[in-house]
């Protein structure tokens, strides 16, 4: 394999700040003899052709912003065919206007920060098959907490008749609690629940609802209106407690029953666990379907009514396109994000769904783009391993499968 498609060990990760990148790509400091640019051997060489200008290669942008073909190819020609390196793509331009237009559009509303509500104990677990045992449940729980994470949702507090998996929430609960340098949520259906898992020492809580009126009745056996209305009941006794709350909407983009959801109808219901006094509003693509071009009209329906530093995104990876959903949720001010250690999970009552998106393949990325997390990626590929091996199959995070080709 060439060394630009080997995987990049530990100690190689482009892990520049954003600003940084484009500033190196901007300046003299980008060379143009292959010289190290501070990217190393693994910055894909820009395409070194010019040749190849033909019409539909026109690089027409907007008004004022970059350079024209023409321009771009006088340049190349004066530097020789055989020119690599950026100068010859015109939005690589030192000082372009250009280059700072892009970045601004690209970048402007990513945040710093990145929050991750790591799920995979729960959501990442509550469909397998086999039961995995309290032991390895607790383990994992610890595995992930040393990671750097700074929320583990633990497990849930729902019927085992649904959801055999997770009838030892009280255990796993129970495990940690002189606990409380990470939060360790756990969700609740109804106030049975809420009871279970305050009575087991939980600290913190989720509900769970719908977009979808019949996912709402195959996963929590009522209507939308009936779970909003025990939600209400359950959010007041919590806050008398002092236990935050969290609120998830399932079925964001698409229902496995009822085809596509209505932006406009997610962005009520979010609206209204918010309104009862959930702290954070997570948006479910329970099914994966979702893509860039419907998740931005979903994000911006509910940005509308619920602040953007109260939402989360959740997205499964059915269709494989969790890691451009969650870069453009970034662009619209996201700053949480849902994700699931290997990619483990899927909801039982959503048939087909695949897992979450893998943590590890997120931080990757957030590490790529300079974005904080607080997370050690050697740590959670362990932890994923340690998973996948009791589980007895491959991660589901093309990042873990490419460094475990490394080692
Ligand atoms: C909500 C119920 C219980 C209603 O189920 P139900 O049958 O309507 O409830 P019920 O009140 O008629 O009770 C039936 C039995 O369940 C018991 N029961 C009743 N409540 C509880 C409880 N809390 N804990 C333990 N047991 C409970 C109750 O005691 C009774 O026991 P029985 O008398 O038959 O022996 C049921 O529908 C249920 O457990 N649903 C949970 C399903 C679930 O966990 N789905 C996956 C999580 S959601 C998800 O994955 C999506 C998400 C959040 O990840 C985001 C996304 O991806 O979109």
């Amino acid at each position: 394999m060439s060394s630009l498609e080997e995987p990049l060990g530990m100690d190689k990760l482009p892990s520049l700040s954003t600003i940084d990148l484009f500033h190196r790509l901007s300046s003299n400091g980008c060379s143009t003899s292959g010289g190290d640019t501070g990217m190393g051997n693994y910055w894909i060489e820009g395409n070194t052709s010019t040749s190849s200008n033909s019409d539909e290669d026109d690089f027409e942008y907007e008004k004022g912003a970059f350079f024209s073909r023409h321009k771009a190819r006088d340049m190349s020609q004066s530097q020789g065919r055989n020119h690599v390196g950026y100068e010859h793509l015109p939005y690589f331009q030192h000082n372009d206007v250009g280059l700072q237009y892009i970045t601004n559009q690209i970048f402007k509303g990513i945040p710093k920060y990145v929050k991750i509500v790591e799920v995979g104990a729960r959501d990442g677990l509550q469909n397998e098959k086999n039961m995995v045992p309290t032991s390895v449940k607790i383990q994992l729980i610890q595995r992930l907490v040393s990671t750097g994470l700074s929320v583990v949702e633990a497990t849930s507090f729902v019927s085992p008749k649904w959801v055999p998996q997770l009838a030892d929430a009280k255990d796993v609960i129970e495990a940690f609690k002189s606990f409380d340098s990470v939060r360790l949520p756990a969700l609740v259906p109804n106030m049975k629940g809420f009871e279970a898992a305050i009575a087991a020492g939980a600290k913190e809580i989720a509900v769970f609802t719908s977009a979808s009126e019949s996912f709402s009745k195959s996963n929590i056996n009522c209507t939308i209106q009936e779970s909003l209305a025990r939600y209400r009941a359950i959010v007041s006794a919590a806050t008398k407690l002092s236990i935050p709350v969290r609120g998830y909407v399932s079925c964001v983009i698409g229902c496995p029953v009822d085809g596509m959801t209505r932006p406009s109808k997610v962005a009520y219901v979010a609206k209204e666990l918010y309104d009862m006094g959930c702290y954070e509003i997570s948006l479910g693509d329970t099914i994966g379907i979702g893509t860039p071009g419907t998740v931005i009209p979903m994000l911006g329906a509910v940005m509308a009514v619920v602040p953007v530093e109260k939402l989360a995104v959740h997205f499964h990876d059915t269709y494989g396109q969790s890691l451009p959903n969650i870069l453009v949720s970034l662009q619209m001010g996201i700053s949480t994000i849902d994700s699931s250690i290997a990619g483990l999970g899927g909801c039982p009552y959503a048939k087909g769904a695949s897992g979450n998106v893998a943590t590890e393949d997120v931080v990757y990325m957030l590490d790529g783009l300079g974005i904080k997390t607080n997370v050690d990626l050697r740590k959670l590929l362990q932890t994923g391993d340690f998973i996948c091996k009791h589980l007895g199959r491959p991660s589901g995070s093309k990042a873990a499968l490419a460094f475990s080709h490394k080692n």
